[in-house]
């Protein structure tokens, strides 16, 4: 579902500058959006342990606590 959407709201990504994806462990809009600066926030037991690259990065945490800054922050 989500995969349609980032195909149908492309204009709303391409102008962004960067984006935090709450829960995102597929990476699905960095895949769609390498140019943009993406953040995958989720738990520290699902990304504590994974190196970003790029315009990727991982951040642990919990949501109801903090989020990282960006342009938006997409929840799931
Ligand atoms: C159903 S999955 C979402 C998957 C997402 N649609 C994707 O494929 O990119 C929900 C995600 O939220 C994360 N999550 C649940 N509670 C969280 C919290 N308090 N803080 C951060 N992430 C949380 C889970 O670890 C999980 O990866």
């Amino acid at each position: 579902m989500f995969k349609i959407a980032l195909k149908e709201c492309r204009h709303v990504f391409e102008n962004l500058g960067s984006v935090v994806d709450v829960g995102g462990v597929s990476k699905l809009i960095h895949q769609e959006f390498p140019q943009l600066k993406c953040t995958v926030f989720d738990q520290p037991e699902i990304v504590g342990n994974l190196k970003g690259d790029g315009n990727l990065n991982f951040v642990a945490g919990d949501m109801f606590k903090s989020i990282p800054s960006a342009d938006a922050r997409k929840m799931n």
